[in-house]
């Protein structure tokens, strides 16, 4: 009996042991789940959500960014929603269409006053009588009667700049973008002829409903990296630069690049039999395999040797929608206070000074306004896309100095995949100074649910070249992950950096004026 008892209790003294055990294992075990690898960064997202904190009352009312709701009406709507919102794949949603929609890229705006718009319009011609035909445009060949006077019947492009006002060129999820972009890959092209100025080849396309539209043919195989010994100033333009940059422009949510589309170009069709302008017409020819191949007239690549060459006669070609004329909307072009040398010897001051900034914070127009933190927005564009061709930027000169800058000419972007240009993010590293609206973009383009490099995939295959190729291959796509863990990098070291100095100077409070919304919400 005495024995029995005494293996009972030893039987049990195991099964405990044996239960502390499992119990030890297990708690060891779920311990190393929470660090498994494959989590998104923990710092990152709690971060994230510390930051948005204050901003995560947002009605999906004001989500239309269209409706121009003023705030007051917002905060009657305001109702609780998460800004890191589920994974858009749950939904069902494209990255991107989760990104279009996320509340940062849907704040509440003001309407706009009549002199922040490029032009103004007159308003509809009601009356819409025989008075009215003195607006239609003469037909002349090839073009079409355009009524100018009656709204509803308006050509894209026209849409497009009654649409430029001072702080964008298009708005967020414009219902004209769409036709538009259609308009640049469809329609029939009438005239082209060579644009003078500039350093290499690029044509002017005119369409039927009088649009015009910028070509830059291809120059280089998607998957081809630019030769490290070329100098930046002597790289070609890529076709496929300038369409991505637009679609980089877009998801950066700044809307600075006029919209580019792809598209296949007859070379005999639609360039050399319509082609009015003989020195260009001059510089056709037959390749050895029967290609038809032009060069054009330029001071860069407008040789023979680096002619462009239909496949025989299909190139495929950049259109970018033609800006108002300046004759109509006058353009001021500014030097880049951080432009290279273009010489393969001199350093510019600002590869030299590490103070460089401070001097430029003090000089006009970089020292009052947004102009600083625009020329950043423009920097981080460039950094992302390895752009070091940024010599000048323009702005629409009624607006005086408080307007956003054109990102114009990205032809000599993503050339390289392999190497990052950290000396383009040199004003962000010299001056430590960043839009907060910006700085919540990138971080959200930086989460797994929003990755810029799927966002870019899925917006590049929007477009019609697509088909042919896609418009960046991998490699370029997995550069603006990495380029842009950089950027948040930069930003970081500058926020540890000002809280040692016991400042708080990195960001510009560009969502202030949003305060009273969230704090009601609150
Ligand atoms: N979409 C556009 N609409 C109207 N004008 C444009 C457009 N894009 C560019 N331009 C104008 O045409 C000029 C030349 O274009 P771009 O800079 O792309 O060519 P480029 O050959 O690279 O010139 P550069 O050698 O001076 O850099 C620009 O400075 C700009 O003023
Ligand atoms: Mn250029």
């Amino acid at each position: 009996m005495l024995r029995m008892r005494r293996r009972s209790r030893t039987i049990c003294l195991y099964l405990a042991i044996i239960t502390i055990f499992l119990h030890l294992v297990l708690v060891l075990f779920s311990a190393s789940m929470y660090h498994l690898p494959c989590d998104p960064p923990l710092p990152t997202r709690m971060s994230i959500h510390r930051e948005l904190a204050h901003i995560h009352h947002i009605s999906p009312v004001i989500m239309d960014a269209n409706k121009n709701l003023s705030v007051k009406e917002d905060k009657k709507a305001a109702v609780d929603i998460t800004v890191i919102r589920a994974e858009p794949a749950e939904s069902g949603m494209s990255k991107l269409e989760a990104l279009f929609d996320h509340p940062l890229y849907n704040l509440p705006s003001r309407p706009i006053p009549e002199e922040d718009w490029l032009f103004k319009v007159q308003p509809n011609a009601k009356n819409h009588d025989k008075s009215s035909q003195m607006w239609v445009s003469a037909s002349r060949d090839g073009y079409e009667d355009v009524d100018w006077k009656n709204s509803s019947s308006h050509p894209p492009w026209l849409r497009f700049h009654l649409g430029i006002s001072r702080w964008q060129l298009y708005p967020h999820r414009d219902p004209n973008m769409e036709p538009l972009t259609q308009h640049l890959a469809n329609s029939r092209i009438v005239s082209a002829v060579q644009r003078s100025g500039g350093t290499q080849l690029k044509l002017v396309m005119s369409f039927p409903n009088y649009g015009q539209a910028m070509l830059k043919p291809m120059k280089q195989e998607r998957n081809e990296e630019t030769n490290y010994n070329l100098y930046y100033f002597s790289d070609f333009e890529r076709h496929n630069a300038e369409i991505a940059a637009f679609h980089l422009d877009r998801i950066l949510g700044y809307r600075r690049i006029p919209p580019v589309v792809g598209r296949l170009v007859d070379v005999v069709k639609e360039i050399k039999d319509i082609t009015t302008d003989l020195k260009l017409a001059r510089t056709f020819f037959t390749s050895p395999v029967g290609n038809v191949c032009f060069y054009g007239r330029c001071s860069y690549y407008c040789s023979t040797e680096h002619a462009v060459c239909g496949r025989p006669t299909a190139l495929e070609a950049s259109l970018a929608v033609m800006l108002p004329d300046p004759a109509l909307a006058a353009r001021r072009s500014w030097r880049s206070p951080w432009r290279r040398s273009y010489s393969r010897t001199k350093l510019a001051e600002w590869e030299t000074n590490p103070d460089y900034c401070s001097s430029v914070k003090r000089t006009a127009p970089y020292n009052k306004g947004t102009r600083l933190v625009d020329f950043i927005d423009l920097v981080i564009l460039d950094f992302l896309m390895s752009n070091m061709d940024r010599h000048h930027y323009e702005t629409f000169e009624k607006f005086g100095n408080d307007t956003f800058l054109l990102h114009l000419d990205n032809g000599r972007a993503f050339g390289r995949h392999s190497k990052d240009e950290p000396s383009i993010l040199a004003p962000l590293k010299q001056c430590c100074r960043i839009r907060r609206s910006t700085w919540y973009r990138l971080r959200l383009l930086s989460l797994p649910q929003y990755q810029l490099s799927d966002v870019m995939r899925s917006s590049l295959s929007h477009d019609p070249l697509s088909s042919v190729a896609p418009l960046l291959a991998e490699p370029h796509l997995a550069a603006l992950d990495r380029r842009l863990a950089a950027v948040l990098q930069t930003v970081s070291g500058c926020l540890k950096q000002q809280s040692e100095k016991g400042g708080d100077e990195v960001f510009y409070e560009d969502l202030d004026h949003l305060k009273d919304l969230f704090a009601s919400a609150d």
